[in-house]
C-alpha cells in the first residue's frame, strides 16, 4: 500500500500564537481519514500547509512519497466558494480541467457533483449549496488521487448530503483518498474509518471510531423521565448528565454499577437504552481526560 500523505513535525504560530505544535500522521491510500476539533483547533491551517496554500514555520509533508509536491496529484475543496461573474458552470469546469495532467473527464465531474441541470447557470447566481457543488467539481477536474475537503457539505440540502457521501463513496472505491473536515459529525462517523482529532495544538486522538470508544472505556445510557437532573446527578456511577426535553444522556464507566443505581427510579424512566458513545460525545470526553 502506498502512503498518499505523510506529515512530519509541523509547526505553525500566527504571530505569537501557537496553532500547530508538532503534528506528525500518514494517510495510506483508500482511506477516508476525518480531521476533527473545535473551531479555531486548527484544522484549516493544517489543510492549507499539507496543500502548500500557507507556509509552516517547520516540518514537512509529502504527498504520495514525492520529494516535489505535484498539484496534480491532489484535490482542495476550500471552505471558502470561489465565485466569478458572467462565466457559466459548464465554462469554468472546462477552464479548471485544462491545468491539469490527466483531468476527469466533463461528464464524470457533472455526475460526481450531481450538476447536470446547472451547466449553463452563471457561476454567481448559483445557490450557496450549488455553490459548494460546483466547488466540488472543480476539486475532482485534475481526477486527483488524493482529495481534502474542508467542510463540503455546509448549505447541502439532506437530499445532496446523502448523494455527495455515496458519491464520496464510489471515489474511495476507485481507490481515491480522503482527508476530511466537517462538523456534521453524524456524516463523518458514517463516512471516516479513522479520525485523527486536533485539540489545544496537538493531535489528541488518532484511530477508528471504535478505538476511541475503547480507549475511553465510557458508554452512554439513555432515557426519558419526568424526574429532575439532580436525582442522576448524584448516583456514584454517572460521570455525566445531560438532559434536553426530558431526554437524558447519561455517561458512565460502569455500567452495570449505574443500572443497579437506576433500579429505584425505574418506574419513572422509559426507553432505556445503552449504547457506545458517538462521536460528538467521545470528543468530548477526549477533551475532558485532556484538562
Ligand atoms: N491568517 C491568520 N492570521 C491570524 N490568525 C489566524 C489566521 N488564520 C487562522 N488563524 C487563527 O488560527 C486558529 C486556527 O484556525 P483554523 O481556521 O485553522 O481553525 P479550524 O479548526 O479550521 O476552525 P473551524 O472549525 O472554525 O473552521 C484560529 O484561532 C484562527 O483564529
Amino acid at each position: 500500500m502506498t502512503t498518499a500523505l505523510e506529515v512530519k513535525h509541523i509547526n505553525k504560530k500566527y504571530k505569537n500564537k501557537v496553532v500547530l505544535n508538532d503534528i506528525n500522521f500518514s494517510i495510506q491510500s483508500g482511506e477516508i481519514v476525518a480531521l476533527i476539533g473545535k473551531n479555531g483547533a486548527g484544522k484549516s491551517t493544517l489543510i492549507n500547509i499539507i496543500t502548500k496554500l500557507i507556509q509552516q514555520d517547520s516540518g514537512q509533508s509529502k504527498i504520495f512519497e514525492k520529494e516535489k509536491f505535484d498539484r496534480n496529484l491532489i484535490g482542495v475543496m476550500m471552505q471558502e466558494n470561489i465565485s466569478l461573474d458572467r462565466i457559466t458552470v459548464k465554462e469554468i469546469i472546462k477552464l479548471i480541467r485544462t491545468y491539469y495532467r490527466n483531468p476527469m473527464s466533463y461528464q464524470a465531474i457533472l455526475a460526481l457533483s450531481e450538476l447536470q441541470n446547472y451547466t449553463n447557470h452563471p457561476m454567481d447566481k448559483l445557490s450557496g449549496g450549488q455553490k459548494r457543488k460546483l466547488q466540488f467539481a472543480l476539486t475532482l477536474a485534475g481526477n486527483p488521487d488524493l482529495i481534502f475537503l474542508d467542510e463540503p457539505t455546509v448549505g447541502m440540502d439532506a437530499e445532496s448530503r446523502t448523494k455527495f457521501w455515496k458519491h464520496i463513496d464510489e471515489l474511495k472505491k476507485q481507490g481515491k483518498t480522503f482527508l476530511i473536515t466537517s462538523h456534521y459529525l453524524e456524516e463523518l462517523e458514517k463516512v471516516a474509518n479513522r479520525f485523527i482529532f486536533l485539540h489545544n495544538q496537538k493531535i489528541i486522538f488518532d484511530g477508528s471510531l471504535n478505538e476511541m470508544g475503547k480507549q475511553l472505556k465510557k458508554v452512554q445510557v439513555t432515557f426519558n423521565s419526568e424526574l429532575i437532573e439532580d436525582i442522576f446527578n448524584k448516583l456514584p456511577a454517572v460521570l455525566r448528565v445531560s438532559e434536553l426535553n426530558h431526554h437524558y444522556t447519561l455517561i458512565t464507566s460502569d455500567v452495570n454499577s449505574l443500572i443497579t443505581q437506576l433500579v429505584p427510579y425505574l418506574s419513572a424512566i422509559d426507553n432505556l437504552e445503552i449504547r457506545q458513545q458517538n462521536l460528538d460525545t467521545l470528543m468530548d470526553s477526549l477533551i475532558r481526560n485532556e484538562e
